[in-house]
């Protein structure tokens, strides 16, 4: 098989990322060996063991080499924008006279349920390939703005045609419970019960689900409601992450650790409880910057009692068209600093090791021998600079699978 020798980088391997204190995992004079889709060796240089002549060789120039980036919460898949709103809410109006016009989520889920298949694709893409720019190589992408069997099942089709079509790992999560639609209107229980007896296993059977979620708070849904989808999740055997704490207390991140869930995502409110249980559980915690940011989100999640209680952290997107219309890993890695006061060796753990735990898999993630070759070069000295900077995009070279499939080795100047 094509054998890839990288050399002369600093490696940023990631691994035992979960210990603060470990940071980067960093090997100076690095080097690392590509064998077909998966990394089959990597450490110091000077212990590579030879390699056959016709291996590809690729001259890091002292640049660093991490695992290409992982964006473990998306809504990716939508029709329509909510630019308007942004400009209503920008002239003074309030969250109530936008939705009384037609705001918000069901109006990404009327525009979403008129797009075709063909539509959702075609405007996922273009957002995937930012990412993709960005050295994501890898991502979740959320069902949620169809509230109906048809459009859920559309958004989720879409998903798997994007892992098909680009470089790019796609997980899915099926998230009907996100809001409650027109025809359910004032019968959210009735709701509840039609995404348990139809539209979860129709989406099962079609094999279009990794993953459930819910939007589990005062506007969304009830605890007792999420843990009705739960059960459901859990007759077919799918693992469960959870909308949680974003802007109340609901205990929701208790309850997905109940499950074991893979991740509690947003978390502004987490309460100690809940930090308990997600650090017994070994539920992740997904922050999202994006969403904390453009919302004007005043209220911090409990990061530094995330980080006494040892509970893994991921970073991530929540690219959605309502709070987070934000298609920028790198910005994320910028944010999580600047706003949510990471280190750098936290943020970078968190689109990578961590980001990969929260999606329940352990095939990427970290640069070790077995593992996906799913990697980028950067243009950096340190990898403290893929947090410090922001504006210019320091990707040099990009490999899903083992394959080069980004190459900027003219850096400019
Ligand atoms: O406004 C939207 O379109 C989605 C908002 C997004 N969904 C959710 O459960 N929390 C959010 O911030
Ligand atoms: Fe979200």
């Amino acid at each position: 098989m094509p054998r890839t020798v990288i050399h002369n980088v600093t490696l940023a391997t990631m691994q035992q990322a979960a210990d603060r204190s470990a940071g980067f995992g960093l090997v100076e004079n690095g080097a690392l060996v590509i064998e077909g889709e998966q990394i089959l060796w990597c450490g110091p240089q000077d212990e590579l063991p030879q390699q056959p002549a016709d291996a590809t060789k690729v001259d890091g120039q002292g640049g660093v080499l991490s695992p290409g980036l992982i964006d473990c919460h998306t809504h990716l898949v939508w029709g329509g924008s909510r630019a308007n709103e942004f400009s209503m809410r920008l002239h003074g109006a309030s969250y109530e006279e936008i939705a009384n016009a037609g705001g918000g989520i069901l109006s990404t889920v009327r525009a979403t349920r008129a797009a075709s298949e063909d539509e959702l694709y075609q405007l996922a893409a273009v957002r995937a390939a930012a990412l993709i720019e960005q050295g994501v190589t890898e991502l979740e992408i959320k069902s949620g703005y169809g509230l109906d069997t048809e459009t859920e099942l559309k958004q989720l089709r879409v998903a798997r045609r994007l892992a098909a079509t680009l470089p790019i790992n796609v997980h899915t999560t099926f998230l009907a419970a996100h809001a409650l639609p027109d025809e359910y209107k004032d019968n959210s229980d009735g709701y509840i019960e039609h995404i348990c007896e139809q539209m979860l296993p129709q989406a099962v059977a079609e094999g279009l689900v990794d993953a459930v979620d819910v939007f589990c708070e005062r506007i969304g849904f009830s605890r007792a409601q999420t843990e009705r989808v739960f059960k459901a999740a859990q007759g077919f055997n799918l693992p469960v992450k959870l909308h949680a704490e974003q802007l109340s207390d609901q205990d929701g991140a208790a309850l997905v650790a109940d499950y074991q869930g893979l991740s509690a995502d947003h978390l502004e409110y987490l309460s100690e409880q809940g930090i308990a249980a997600m650090k017994q559980a070994g539920t992740v915690a997904v922050l999202l910057p994006g969403a904390f940011y453009f919302l004007r989100e005043t209220k911090y999640p409990p990061i530094d009692a995330l980080r006494a209680a040892g509970v893994p952290i991921a970073i991530a997107t929540d690219a959605n068209p309502g709070s987070s219309p934000i298609h920028n890993a790198q910005l994320m890695l910028h944010m999580a600093s600047t706003i949510f006061r990471l280190t750098p060796e936290e943020a970078l753990a968190g689109m990578t090791c961590h980001a990969a735990k929260a999606l329940g898999q352990n095939e990427s993630g970290v640069l070790q021998a077995g593992k996906q070759a799913n990697l980028v070069l950067w243009n950096v000295a340190e990898p403290a600079e893929l947090c410090y900077q922001f504006g210019v995009n320091p990707l040099r070279q990009r490999w899903f699978k083992g394959r080069a499939v980004h190459d900027q080795t003219s850096t400019p100047g």
